[in-house]
């Protein structure tokens, strides 16, 4: 996991910023290749997308940031020889910081925004396939990952309401 924080040239005009640069990436010794760029729009605060990822060869990293409003992001290593399986991070995104998420393959991935209308853009580095994309339950009590969700029930979608748990899955990083 690595936070981004490009630099933001505000002025009278409002603000410029280089919000993705492969060079910067390459120098750090970091070789992806985007493929996708993903957006999407929560209507509502407390919106629970994820935990979300895609089996090999389709397995992908996402390089996250918000355009608007604010979420909780979130990264569960389930690589399962990582002297860290299972362990997750958290790192707050908003329009407002510019900051940008890294998330590596072996990484299961999901937001939770903290604010109404938020919209999440992201870049993966595998293209889509339906068929290998998996969900795991947000509140797994083995990976129990600390939601600020105070007393309030996430929106889920179906395919998330239904997710199993990590235990019944096998992982395939
Ligand atoms: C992710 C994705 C979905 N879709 C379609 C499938 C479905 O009909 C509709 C909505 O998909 P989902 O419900 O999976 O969308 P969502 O729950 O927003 O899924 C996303 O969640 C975050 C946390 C991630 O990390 C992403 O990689 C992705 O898994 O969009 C694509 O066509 N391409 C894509 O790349």
């Amino acid at each position: 996991m690595l936070e981004i924080k490009p630099k933001v040239f505000g002025d009278d005009r409002g603000f410029f910023s280089e919000t993705f640069n492969s060079n910067k990436f390459r120098e750090k010794g970091i070789t992806l290749d985007w493929v996708q760029d993903n957006q999407s729009l929560s209507r509502e605060k407390y919106t629970l997308r994820g935990l979300h990822y895609q089996e090999p060869p389709f397995a992908q990293a996402k390089l996250v940031r918000v355009l608007r409003g604010r979420i909780l992001d979130v990264a569960v290593d389930i690589r399962k020889d990582s002297p860290t399986f299972r362990q997750w991070v958290t790192l707050e995104l908003s329009a407002e910081e510019f900051n940008q998420i890294l998330v590596p393959i072996g990484f299961a991935h999901g937001f939770l925004t903290l604010e109404p209308d938020t919209e999440v853009l992201y870049k993966v580095s595998a293209p889509y396939s339906a068929a290998h994309d998996r969900s795991i339950r947000f509140d797994d009590p083995d990976i129990a990952v600390q939601w600020p969700l105070a007393d309030h029930a996430p929106v889920l979608s179906t395919k998330d309401a239904a997710a199993p748990v990590l235990r019944e899955i096998a992982v395939p990083f």
